[in-house]
């Protein structure tokens, strides 16, 4: 396989630990910690960060006080605060909450799609269509996953052809950037490229985003192989946060040091402060009582 693009000179980071990183802690974590962790994240240099979710509060009881959040981050100017809706009254919820932006979330397995939103991929994609016209209405931009894109925890193997028809719909109902979810993290590089070049004959490569999972410590390495095939937009998570709720045994999202200082020594722009990223890295680890996953803080913190 040959890479198709040069390396990008400047890659997009969408920091997703006050979400996915939280969203599946158990003990309550309370909205002046979560405002506090946006807060040092945007002043890290973080352009995009995704605050929480308007989702069922039986469902991800974690995600409750996504609008109190919301109320109470400082808002920069020229940052993207977005939220998880999967429907409607979610979006309405988002709206009132004051977001930037919204995400709907799909998925390229049926197994995966009962377990985390209740409905099948067709019945989720006929959901969303409403949302994107009030989405539409209210000048609000939708991003869109599809979880599973390289494994599912309940079906296994996922055809890069069912994703790239997930993909497909979603960016043709209007979302900008379609985020490909490995939310098991079982991908590997080789099988990355593959999923990239099978969903690029569907949505263009620069409306694609990469979303890994690190449960098998590919996901580095799976950012390396999406940069070879032309995509510069990353999700992660400060100090490797996470795990989702409907994928036992999924670790955190590659940690977003981690992926800062990759790019860095690859001398691609970012415009995020490594320092200060381990520092907020490291404020909400102490919150949670536990060391950070991100491999660079620890050695950045071993060292001083
Ligand atoms: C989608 C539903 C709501 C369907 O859940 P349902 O039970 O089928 O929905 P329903 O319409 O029958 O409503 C049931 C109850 O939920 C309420 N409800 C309905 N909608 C909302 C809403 N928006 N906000 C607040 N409440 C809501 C509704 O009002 C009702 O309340 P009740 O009458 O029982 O008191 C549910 O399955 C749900 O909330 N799922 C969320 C799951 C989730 O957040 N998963 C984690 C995020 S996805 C992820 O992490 C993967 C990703 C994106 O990171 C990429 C990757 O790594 O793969």
């Amino acid at each position: 396989m040959t890479p198709t693009t040069e390396m990008p000179r400047r890659v997009r980071l969408v920091e997703v630990g006050p979400r996915d990183g939280l969203q599946n802690e158990k003990q309550p974590i309370s909205v002046a910690d979560k405002v506090r962790l946006v807060d040092d994240l945007t002043s890290a240099g973080l352009h995009y960060v995704e605050v929480g979710s308007f989702v069922s509060p039986k469902w991800v009881p974690q995600m409750a006080g996504s609008a109190e959040v919301f109320a109470q981050i400082k808002q920069k100017p020229g940052v993207t605060y977005a939220a998880l809706t999967p429907n409607l009254k979610g979006l309405e919820a988002a709206i009132e909450a004051g977001v930037s932006e919204v995400a709907v979330f799909g998925a390229a397995s049926e197994a995966f799609s009962q377990k985390n939103i209740n409905c099948s991929i067709d019945e989720s994609l006929a959901r969303f269509a409403p949302l994107m016209t009030a989405a539409r209405e209210n000048g609000i931009q939708v991003r869109g996953y599809v979880s599973c894109v390289l494994g599912c925890p309940y079906e296994g193997e996922v055809d890069p052809k069912r994703v790239a028809h997930v993909a497909h719909e979603l960016f043709a109902m209007g979302c900008y950037e379609v985020s490909l979810g490995d939310t098991i993290g079982s991908g590997t590089p080789g099988k990355t490229r593959q999923l990239i070049e099978a969903v690029s004959r569907e949505v263009p490569r620069d409306k694609l985003a990469g979303h890994f999972h690190d449960t098998y410590g590919q996901a580095l390495a799976n950012i390396y192989a999406s940069l070879q095939e032309g995509v510069c937009t990353f999700d992660s998570s400060v100090a490797g946060l996470g795990g989702c709720p409907y994928a036992k045994g999924a670790s955190g999202n590659v940690a977003s040091e981690d992926v800062l200082y990759m790019l860095n020594g690859l001398g691609i722009e970012t415009g995020i402060d490594l320092d200060m990223l381990i520092a907020a890295g490291q404020r909400i680890s102490d919150v949670l009582g536990r060391p950070t996953g991100s491999r660079v803080a620890r050695a950045r913190l071993a060292a001083q």
